[in-house]
């Protein structure tokens, strides 16, 4: 399979005031199309630092990131904010909706951005939840509100699903409902997806699992028998 994403040597330092912390001390890895990916580490490690650098929300202080033949850390604010726009699906813990939009406003909102968008009806009832599109963020469950999260997402048609904890706030069959749902788009619909999570038990269900330890990478490693996300019990 081609690399879709390329880190080479990546640092990352924030300075605040007069300390210098140094998130990323030289990080190197490739994604292949299509490949669903589990990110573990601990607190601290790293973990959301590289995947905001992926989904241009951060930059680096040093390195290439490739995505595809493109080295994104060369891009300005304005080539980052359209990669983000057209190219990205983004699905954090506690889902950001936006409260005064129903569900289906929320996905076409984000929708819109990208040219290649989806119908959001359609990826609304292909998370099931064709009976949910006119309520608030407010009148849905915390799995639901994730839902909408994965089809405001999804619904961008992006290059790459980012997913940091999407479970972290979910009990233990709401969150497995949304990993398979999760493992259902990106069999369906091959979009790459690096999930980022501290439950080390669901590695099984990723094509490659890549390890970060204080801010390097303790590991890579290709999954030879990768399982759907129904059969781990953690
Ligand atoms: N905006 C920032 N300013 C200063 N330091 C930061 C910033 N963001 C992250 N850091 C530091 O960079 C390091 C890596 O943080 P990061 O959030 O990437 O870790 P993580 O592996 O995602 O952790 P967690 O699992 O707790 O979310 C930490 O030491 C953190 O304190």
């Amino acid at each position: 399979m081609n690399a879709l994403i390329e880190f080479k040597g990546v640092t990352k330092e924030y300075t605040i005031g007069e300390v210098r912390i140094k998130a990323l001390g030289g990080v190197d890895f490739t994604i292949a199309e299509g490949e669903f990916v589990v990110m573990l580490g601990a607190s601290g490690a790293g973990k959301s630092t590289i995947l905001n650098i992926l989904g241009g929300m951060d930059t680096v202080t040093s390195g290439q990131v490739y995505v595809g033949n493109q080295d994104i850390a060369k891009w300005n604010e304005k080539q980052l904010t359209a990669y983000r726009g057209e190219k990205i699906g983004f699905v954090f813990q506690f889902y950001n909706l936006i409260p005064n939009l129903n569900a289906l406003e929320n996905v076409e909102f984000a929708a819109e951005v990208s040219k290649n968008h989806l119908d959001a009806k359609d990826i609304l009832r292909k998370v099931g939840l064709q009976d949910r599109m006119r309520n608030f963020p407010s009148q849905l469950s915390g799995g639901e509100q994730q839902r909408v999260a994965i089809a405001r997402a999804v619904a961008k048609n992006p290059l790459l699903l980012l997913c940091d904890e999407p479970t972290g706030a979910l009990d233990y069959v709401t969150g497995k409902s949304v990993l398979k749902l999760l493992e259902d788009l990106n069999r369906e619909t091959k979009t790459c997806v690096v999930l980022v999570t501290h439950n080390t038990a669901i590695a099984p269900m990723a094509d490659k699992i890549i390890k970060v330890k204080s801010g390097r990478i303790e590991s890579v490693a290709i999954n030879p028998n990768k399982q759907s996300v129904e059969r781990i019990e953690w």
